[in-house]
């Protein structure tokens, strides 16, 4: 058993044993599980993605809470050792939670919780950087700079697209989804085509009253639409963002006959989870389609990238770090140490994990309540009333 180097610890003689697989930014929510009598064990370990048998080792023989990072591998054998070890929560520190089974911690009836709200602005902000990104070529006319090439304005030199009137497309028009719609919308005057399971009543009223405004001031008014499928979206935007979660339905939502749909000039974003794109039929659409371009923060295969794409000109690609605002990424710690805490010490499950406003307030007392556990129902766990 590969047994973990290195440990921080925090409140040695606290009586609930917390342990977080990573280092996490900032420290009130190491400062809020330490006022509540935790013993807090960080795994300062220098080795990127633990392994299954790594955090079996650190759960040890009593472990009442684990905050885990979306690299681990969250079964059956990892909810086992933490329920023998006397554990019942968990919560990963991040809003998606494909990496966790949520039928395994049902089984050993450990709650899991996650962090929505807080990172949905900073995520849709990297997605607008991606497509800004994209469509105006920065990176290769970055590289193009430092290589010592520029010798001189040229009419033709890295002409890319202007977004103002273009379409933009959203597949998945939850959280994100809807804040990045906004920001390209607002910020860059494009029109909306979108698709979701759902209707997003409040993005459409948002684009609606935006175009009245422009329209009121002598400009071409935005216009929004539902489409009924996926590939509408694809034959008909110019710049595709994809926020769908990752599961059965949304695995290679993007593969080679949907990249055929599009555009030639399109560009694509992904800022959810790599496997959502068929990344090998990606490459071959990129090598075939140079005016195509992507922008990519996920990979299917993290941290690889699929041979062929680190050396294509028309992808900007970025190490997984659409959340890695310092705001945000300390309010996910928080988030996620208050999901554990909230467990342990019985408290209710926060009614709406979109309003998590109230935990993140530094200056406040967090609310009496764990902010989202996934899984809540299913343990039947009571809900808070605040
Ligand atoms: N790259 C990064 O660092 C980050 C990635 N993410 C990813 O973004 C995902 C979305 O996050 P949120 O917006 O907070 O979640 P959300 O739950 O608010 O939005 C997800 C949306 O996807 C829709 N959806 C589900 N299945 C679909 C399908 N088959 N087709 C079309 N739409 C579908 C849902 O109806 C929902 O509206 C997370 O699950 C996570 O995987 C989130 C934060 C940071
Ligand atoms: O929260 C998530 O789901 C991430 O991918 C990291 O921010």
């Amino acid at each position: 058993m590969a047994k973990p180097v290195s440990i921080e610890v925090w409140n040695p003689n606290g009586k609930y044993r917390v342990v977080s697989t990573k280092p996490m930014p900032g420290t009130r929510w190491i400062n809020l599980l330490v006022e509540q009598d935790c013993r807090v064990e960080i795994c300062t370990q220098k080795k990127t993605i633990l392994s299954v048998e790594d955090i079996i080792a650190l759960i040890g023989d009593k472990c009442d809470g684990v905050i885990g990072q979306l690299t681990e591998d969250w079964g059956e054998t990892l909810f086992s050792a933490l329920s023998k070890a006397g554990g019942k929560a968990f919560s990963n520190m991040a809003v998606g939670y494909n990496n966790v089974d949520v039928n395994a911690a049902n089984k050993y009836g450990v709650a899991v919780g996650n962090t929505p709200g807080v990172l949905t602005e900073t995520t849709a902000e990297l997605a607008a950087s991606l497509s800004l990104a994209a469509a105006r070529r920065i990176v290769e006319a970055d590289e193009f700079m430092r290589a010592g090439l520029y010798d001189g304005w040229l009419p033709n030199l890295y002409v890319g697209n202007l977004l103002k009137g273009q379409t933009v497309g959203v597949i998945g028009a939850g959280r994100i989804g809807s804040a990045y719609a906004r920001m390209m919308v607002e910020g860059f005057k494009m029109n909306l085509i979108y698709f979701d399971l759902y209707q997003s009543t409040r993005l459409e009223k948002f684009v609606t009253a935006y175009g009245e405004f422009l329209k009121a001031n002598g400009e071409q008014p935005v216009t929004w639409k539902r489409a009924s499928s996926m590939d509408e979206v694809l034959q008909q935007a110019d710049v595709i963002s994809l926020h769908p979660i990752l599961d059965k339905t949304t695995y290679h939502l993007v593969n080679k006959e949907r990249l055929a749909l599009m555009k030639k000039e399109a560009i694509l974003i992904n800022c959810s989870r790599g496997p959502v794109i068929d990344e090998v039929a990606l490459v071959e659409h990129l090598k075939h389609n140079p005016m195509f371009r992507v922008g990519l923060d996920v990979f299917e295969d993290e941290p690889y990238m699929k041979p062929g794409l680190g050396d294509m000109k028309n992808a900007i690609v970025v190490p997984h770090i659409a959340s890695a605002s310092k705001w945000t990424r300390e309010g996910m710690a928080t988030l996620a140490a208050l999901n554990v805490l909230g467990k342990i010490k019985g408290y209710p499950v926060w009614s709406d994990p979109n309003r998590v406003e109230p935990f993140l307030n530094e200056n406040a007392r967090p609310p009496a309540a764990a902010p989202s556990i996934v899984n809540a129902k299913a343990l039947g766990l009571p809900v808070s009333k605040l």
